[in-house]
Parts: C-alpha cells; structure tokens; sequence
C-alpha cells in the first residue's frame, strides 16, 4: 500500500470511527433524525436525537428512535446513553403539531410508534442512561424516566406537565414516572404538571446525578454501567424486566384501548382549541 492509499484508508476509518482523546467510537447507525455511536472499548453506544430545534417527537424521529434501540440490542451493546445534539433541550416532548388538526392516519401511526418505542426502551434488556442535557418535558420526561439511570445539566427543567396543557399523560407515563418516584410526590407533580429544576429532581430523586457538562454527563452514566462489572448481563436483564414486567404487559394488553382513547380524546373540539392555544403561546414567546 503506499502512502497515498494509506492515507485514505485512514481517512475512511476516521470517518467511520472518529477518534477522541481515549476511545474509538464507531458510528453504528445514522437515522436521519438520529444518531448511534458505539465506544468500541466499553462497547456503550451514545443515541443522540437529532431534530432541532427542540427534539418534538414527531412519527420519524420516534421511529428513528425505535430502530435505534432495536439495533442497540441486536449488537449486544453493554449499554445505551440517550442524550440531545441541542445544548438547550433534551426534548420538548411529543411534537404537537402531530396532535394539532391532525390527519387521523398519521395519527394513529404516531401513538402506535410511540408505545412500541416505549415499550422497547423501558424493557431493554441493555443498561440504559439518559444524560440530560437541556429542558425535559412531558414525553422527554418519559424517555429519560424510561431509562435506569439519569444524569442531568444545571439549570434545566423535567417533569410531566400535561395538565397544564389540559391533556391527561396516559397511565403507562404515569407508571414510568412512579417507577423512579415515590407515589406521593408523583401523585402530586403529575397532578400540578409540575417541572422541577435540575436541583429540585434531584432532591427527589427525579434525576440520580448532577453534571455540569454533555461529557461528564455520558462518563457518568458509563460508571452507572460498570456497577453492573460484575453481575451476569442474562440475571441482570431479566431482573430489570421481570422488575418492569406489571407495567410492560398492562400497555401490551390494553395497546388497542390505550390507541382509541388517545384517539377520542385528542379529537375532542375543546382539547383541539386548548392545543391550538398552547401552541399559540410557544411561538408568540419567539417573536
Ligand atoms: C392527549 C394525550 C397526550 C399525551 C401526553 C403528551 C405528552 C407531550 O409530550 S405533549 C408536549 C408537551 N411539551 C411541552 O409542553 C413543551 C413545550 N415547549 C417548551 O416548553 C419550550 O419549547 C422548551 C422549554 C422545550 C424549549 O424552549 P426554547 O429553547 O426557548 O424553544 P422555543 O420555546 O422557542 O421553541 C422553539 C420552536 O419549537 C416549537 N416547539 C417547542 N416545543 C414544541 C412541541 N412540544 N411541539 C411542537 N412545537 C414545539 C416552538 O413553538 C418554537 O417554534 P417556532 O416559533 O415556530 O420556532
């Protein structure tokens, strides 16, 4: 090979395997909404969304999100870091405009991508970690509490708030969201569609850490999965699901019902007016 040809090569392994200070990272898969890349030496694989401005949860980025994690699995990664290529917002949650005036087809695919994508994170049998980033409500609280292990940024904001937008978060966001709190204060918050600050999620016990940058955010979460160095990833994975399984079947057995009533409700005329002012107030805090 000569050195015009080694260069390339090179080139070419840069590019598919940019290289950092002390790790390889080999990039798995690009979804156009999405990016995967796998730390060759821990074999922990970063899921960066990437649909700006605030990461709406719109059908593609939530089957970007979905194929993702099934890909994750199937090469048996040692663990899967969610995080935002925003340094603002982790996600706005679900894209309202999806739910605003919708075309009923399009609609019905996106809550069905939806509770696969849930049911494919919250029952991973691969350790997951959100490092959060940036701002987290509503349905980016459900990604980042479908995770086991949270690490956020200062001075952000998490919670569901649905009923502050008078909509109702369904029971499997609520069961998500005791998963990781106690009943009552989830109780109260979800009642309040309260958004805690950084600090305050962590007081109790919302988020498991504080970082104060994107990096030390994913390292952290790297050690959350060394806690696992020494137990057996098959014992470990089942463990987790059979922990998640009460949760998991209830969505799995009630998909259709949990399908039509998001369906009734979202087409409600004063559902429909009350997003349309929502939405209405979002873009007039821009102008
Ligand atoms: C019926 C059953 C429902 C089931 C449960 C529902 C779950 C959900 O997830 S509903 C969505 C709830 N989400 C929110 O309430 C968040 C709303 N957004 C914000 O609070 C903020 O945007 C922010 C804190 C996330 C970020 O603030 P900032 O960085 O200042 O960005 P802007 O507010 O200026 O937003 C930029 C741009 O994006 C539009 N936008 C923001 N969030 C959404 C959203 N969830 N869906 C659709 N569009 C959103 C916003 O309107 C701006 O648009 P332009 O003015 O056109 O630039």
């Amino acid at each position: 090979m000569n050195r015009a040809m080694m260069m390339s090569a090179a080139k070419n392994l840069l590019t598919r395997y940019g290289s950092t200070k002390n790790n390889i990272y080999r990039c798995m898969s690009t979804g156009k909404l999405t990016t995967v890349d796998v730390n060759e030496k821990s074999g922990v694989a970063v899921l960066t969304m990437n649909r700006l401005p605030v990461n709406g949860l719109n059908l593609e980025l939530l089957r970007d999100i979905r194929n993702d994690i099934d890909e994750i699995e199937g090469n048996k990664c040692r663990g899967l870091i969610l995080t935002s290529a925003s340094s603002s917002v982790f996600s706005a949650g679900l894209d309202i405009m999806e739910m605003y005036k919708p075309n009923q087809d399009r609609l019905k695919e996106f809550w069905t991508t939806l509770q696969d994508t849930w049911l494919a994170l919250y029952g991973s049998s691969v350790p997951t970690a959100a490092a959060i980033n940036g701002h987290s409500p509503a349905g980016g609280c459900l990604l980042a509490t479908s995770c086991e292990y949270r690490v956020m940024l200062p001075k952000f904001t998490i919670g569901l708030n649905e009923t502050k937008l008078g909509i109702v978060a369904p029971k499997w966001f609520m069961a998500t969201f005791c998963n990781v709190l106690p009943r009552r204060v989830a109780e109260m918050a979800l009642t309040q569609g309260k958004m805690f600050s950084s600090e305050e999620a962590l007081k109790v016990g919302l988020v498991d850490e504080l970082a104060q940058s994107k990096e030390e955010a994913i390292e952290k979460c790297q050690q959350f999965f060394a806690t696992f160095a020494k137990t057996n990833p098959f014992a470990r994975a089942m463990t987790k699901q059979q922990f998640r399984s009460k949760d998991l079947q209830q969505l799995e057995d009630e998909k259709a019902q949990d399908l039509e009533a998001f369906l009734f409700f979202v087409n409600q005329p004063s559902v429909q007016k009350g997003l349309g002012i929502y939405l209405d107030s979002l873009k007039a805090k821009t102008k």
